[in-house]
């Protein structure tokens, strides 16, 4: 060829062949600035795919795209990939993400964007990528999946086999590690529009709480009828199909503030290994929204709506509001709220369990309460003798044996309301089990005498007066006492002259 052609003419056609290229690219962006401006984007976005479709040699791969949610739930296949593939991440990957919780035995690791696994099942060599885009304007956030390719040929295999396996494969893990989650409800008034954050969205942390069965204090019969309920629940999938309802429990935990409803969730959440989902239901605006929030809750979870009796009171102003007509924002309703417990709504999911707390089980509405909706309500009462015992052993790690402050303690707890977390804060006060016991004989008793003028008071049914007559009294003591002492002093100072 070199010998046809001088060197200037090559780089005269070299030149004109480069020139030629370079306007048909510059009449390419002009074409295509042109048809940015004058095709609608979803028509353009269409021709591209065709031509890409007609102009991409065929590929014998066939790709899967596994998103983070189908609709408003949680994808299932898309969390098992990520639990199996944090076990299959091959020496040769470049970027991965790490993490550790306190509690956490081991390192938490997990794929980053657009980082690949190889991963191998029979013959068949599948690839997962894992791919992040920018989510739509305007509230944007980032939308995550994963890509399993593998070839055509194998579909079927992959279909019913391979992904069967790695659901077993992620349950098989989650038990191994199971890091308990309490989920709350995030940013619940920031971005009204955002149906997906109004109604789906949960934060979640680890729970660390400490408490389990074996750590609280309640009457040991009722304790034991708990775990049972809970172990019966648990074994009775098969019979909750066969009598036609829905998979779930309600637990209504009643009683005075520090006598452990809360402690006594998070101990049936570590016993059962249940994520806790805590709706505070003020938050929620509506019927529609409070169905978003629970369809985007997990299976083997626990539903917390605590201090249901203020959430009531939420309900009862907007009906009030109602009757008013005032404009009515929050759109939450009672029905809406037995619906989700017990309606179609509840049969979503399975093995969950509801639980109510409040203070004031008298203030509820009767239709929350009646049998079928809350199959258990718990009254958690105040410290008893047992109750004592149990935490004099883990706070003090002291038994009754010989010690001289429990008969005492006894007969003051059967006289007088405490409450566990009272009595065990003075527990916590000395390290010294005797100093502490004696603190906690003084609170009792203090609380004793409070309840005594009190009742007292109520009886006379002059109270105010009364307690303004002792204040009186107390004060006219306190000066007597110091002129007794002034007294007494100027008796000395007159003896030593
Ligand atoms: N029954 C109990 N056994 C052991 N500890 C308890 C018990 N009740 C309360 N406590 C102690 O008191 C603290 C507060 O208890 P908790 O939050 O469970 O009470 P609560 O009934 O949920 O109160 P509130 O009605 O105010 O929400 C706990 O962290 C725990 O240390
Ligand atoms: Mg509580």
């Amino acid at each position: 060829m070199a010998a046809m052609f001088s060197s200037s003419e090559i780089s005269k056609t070299a030149s004109s062949l480069f020139s030629a290229y370079a306007s048909f690219a510059g009449s390419m962006m002009l074409v295509r600035s042109v048809a940015n401006e004058l095709i609608p984007h979803q028509l353009r976005s269409y021709l591209y795919s065709a031509f890409r479709y007609f102009f991409t040699p065929l590929s014998p791969d066939l790709t899967l795209a596994i998103d983070e949610r189908c609709g408003m739930s949680k994808n299932q296949v898309y969390e098992a990939a990520e639990v199996y593939l944090s076990t299959r991440i091959s020496p040769k990957t470049e970027r991965l993400k790490l993490s550790k919780t306190r509690k956490q035995k081991h390192f938490t690791i997990g794929l980053e964007k657009g980082e690949l696994v190889v991963d191998g099942f029979e013959d068949v060599r599948l690839t997962w990528r894992f791919v992040c885009t920018e989510g739509q304007k305007p509230h944007g956030g980032e939308k995550k999946h994963f890509e399993l390719s593998f070839n055509k040929k194998h579909k079927d295999k992959v279909l019913d086999f391979y992904l069967p396996y790695v659901f077993l494969k992620a349950e098989e893990i989650k038990k191994q590690d199971k890091m308990i989650k309490l989920y709350s409800r995030q940013c619940p008034f920031s971005c009204e529009d955002d149906n997906e954050r109004r109604g789906g969205s949960w934060g979640s942390i680890i729970l660390e709480h400490p408490a389990t069965f074996d750590t609280l204090a309640m009457d040991p019969a009722l304790k034991k009828m708990i775990i049972d309920d809970l172990e019966m629940f648990l074994r009775r999938k098969a019979y909750y199909k066969k009598v036609g309802k829905a998979w779930k429990r309600g637990y209504l935990l009643y009683g005075p503030p520090g006598t452990g409803k809360s402690s006594l969730v998070a101990a049936m959440a570590n016993y059962l290994k249940f994520d806790i989902y805590d709706l505070g239901l003020t938050s929620v605006r509506s019927d529609a929204e409070l169905r978003r929030t629970l369809l985007s809750t997990t299976n083997r979870s626990i539903l917390l709506i605590e201090d249901i009796d203020c959430s009531s009171e939420v309900l009862e102003r907007q009906m009030r509001n109602k009757n008013k007509k005032l404009p009515d924002k929050t759109g939450l309703t009672l029905s809406g709220i037995l619906n989700c417990i017990d309606g179609l709504w509840s049969s979503c999911g399975d093995e969950r369990i509801i639980v109510f707390t409040t203070n004031y089980k008298d203030r509820i509405d009767p239709a929350l309460l009646r049998p079928g909706r809350m199959d258990l309500h718990i009254n958690m009462s105040y410290c008893t003798t047992d109750g004592f015992r149990l935490l004099a052993s883990n706070y003090l790690g002291i038994s009754s044996k010989h010690n001289p402050f429990f008969a005492e303690i006894d007969s003051l707890l059967n006289s007088t309301e405490a409450t566990p977390a009272e009595a065990a804060e003075e527990l916590m006060k000395s390290d010294d089990p005797n100093i502490a016991l004696q603190g906690l004989v003084n609170f009792l008793k203090r609380k004793r005498d409070e309840a005594d003028d009190e009742t007292e008071n109520k009886a006379t049914g002059c109270g105010e007066v009364d307690s303004s007559v002792r204040r009186l009294n107390a004060i006219v003591s306190r000066v007597k006492r110091l002129k007794t002492n002034v007294d007494r002093r100027k008796i000395m100072m007159r003896k030593r002259k």
